[in-house]
């Protein structure tokens, strides 16, 4: 399913013997879905690391987005004085970075000194989903979507400017429109031909409503693929804006107009590649696949903290703006959070709750979970909604951070389904983000009290 096959060892030898390639990046996933570790001389990784992998210090996955040790995690502290945790090759992730000379890059799983798993980290979390799954002998196959906003300056100058009056790539609403999006082809162009480099298959992509939102499809595959292809992605989209001068954010709400979603389409297939969610009931659903959406409803407010895990990622949910806010499924219908799209083996459901500020690891075994939940207790699936969601009456995604993370500590099925570790790892995180935002004086605050109040 991937046109590129995977940079293998033999051949990235060769690339380092003939002064082709020279550094190898070896990353891992941290809490926000970023990619974080080394760059490796590609003579250290295939002396060394190759067989015997890296450190990195554990706090990667216990610091804010600012790299601020924050107390409250169990793995992870100055009592336990940081230690290191093990950084495992997964060479089925080994690829050619083409937007950086002479540059691979390796995704790493993480484990304790004594080969355990740390049961925190979003890429363990997903294998852990994964392997209930395989037990079922079943795969995930995954699509996401990122959308995201540019504007025509660094990032630098973003930075230092507060991110006020930036000029957008676009001045007008570019949706599907052919002219608008040429205008910022040179970059798009990059970015695709870029990815493809990387071994992802780039579908397409297309102007969005916010000025300068663009959205670049990637065809879907398994689960781990897609999650490990949609963080290079998303780090290299960024590098390669870096690089033309330009900027990118993927923030799910960068201001009042559209914000940026990453609708999520999953399906389940057995070992012989059939379809198990499509059948012969009501709207080609199998008894399976209809059981999936039932759990995805069940659990879609208790899981929302792994769906929009940020302060900001909560002003996307407004009426109107394709943006969901009711807890509902239909049948391609973009007012609900839930929507089924395709036909036959193409029939899945997308999840159009995540934000671009999404950790895909992390929603993914959100859906994952929520979904066997739904098989697991044979849940009975209420009517597809017909008809603007918005205005239905029905039951919501929680608004703010603070409800989600509520529902996120009080769900006992996500403490069976992930572990009460992990529950409380990511309630910190959640925490960690209220305390600072609540620390904060905003730029809203001070327009509204400066000299009216
Ligand atoms: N393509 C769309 O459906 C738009 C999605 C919208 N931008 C959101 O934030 O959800």
């Amino acid at each position: 399913m991937t046109p590129h096959a995977p940079l293998t060892v033999e051949q990235l030898r060769a690339d380092a013997e003939a002064g082709r390639i020279d550094t190898v990046l070896l990353a891992i996933v941290d809490m926000q879905g970023r990619l974080q570790g080394k760059r490796l001389s590609a003579r250290y990784f295939l002396d060394e690391v190759l067989e015997h992998a890296s450190e990195g210090c554990n706090y990667l996955l216990a610091v804010d987005v600012d790299m601020n040790t924050v107390d409250g995690y169990a793995m992870s502290s100055w009592e336990r004085g940081y230690g290191d945790f093990v950084m495992k090759p997964d060479l089925s992730t080994l690829r050619r970075i083409p937007w950086q000379e002479g540059t691979a890059l390796v995704m790493a799983d993480l484990t304790w000194e004594d080969g355990s798993d740390v049961t925190a980290s979003p890429r363990q979390i997903l294998r852990r989903q994964l392997a209930r799954l395989a037990e079922r002998g079943w795969e995930a196959f995954v699509g996401t979507e990122l959308e995201f906003v540019v504007y025509n300056d660094t990032y630098e100058d973003a930075w230092r400017r507060g991110y006020r009056d930036l000029t957008p790539a676009n001045l007008y609403n570019v949706d599907y429109s052919m002219l608008g999006t040429a205008r910022i082809e040179p970059l798009l162009r990059r970015i695709r031909l870029g990815m493809e480099g990387a071994g992802m298959y780039v579908e397409s992509a297309k102007g969005e409503c916010n000025l300068g939102q663009h959205e670049i499809a990637f065809r879907f595959t398994r689960a781990l693929a897609t999650c490990d292809n949609h963080a290079i992605y998303k780090n290299g989209a960024k590098e390669i804006a870096a690089q033309e001068g330009m900027s990118i954010t993927f923030m799910a709400k960068p201001n009042q107009r559209e914000g940026n979603s990453c609708h999520i389409h999953i399906s389940l297939r057995a070992a012989d590649g059939e379809p198990v969610m499509a059948g012969s009931g009501p709207h080609g659903l199998s008894p399976v696949g209809e059981r999936f959406i039932a759990g995805q409803l069940a659990l879609m407010r208790e899981l929302t903290l792994l769906y929009a895990p940020n302060i900001n990622s909560y002003k996307r949910y407004v009426p109107g703006s394709f943006a969901p806010t009711a807890v509902k499924w239909g049948v391609d219908n973009r007012t609900c959070a839930l929507r089924l799209v395709g036909h036959g083996p193409s029939l899945r459901i997308e999840n159009r709750v995540p934000g671009g500020d999404v950790n895909p690891y992390l929603a993914v075994s959100a859906l994952i979970a929520a979904g066997l939940h739904g098989i697991e207790n044979e849940l009975p699936l209420e009517e597809a909604f017909t008809g603007n969601a918005y205005a239905s009456g029905a039951e919501t995604v929680p608004h703010t951070l603070r409800g989600a993370l509520e529902l996120w500590e009080g769900s006992q099925l996500a403490k069976t389904a992930f572990g009460d570790d992990v529950v409380a790892h990511y309630a910190n995180n959640a925490r960690v983000e209220l305390t600072a935002f609540e620390a904060a004086v905003t730029d809203w605050e001070l327009h509204r009290g400066f000299e009216r109040m």
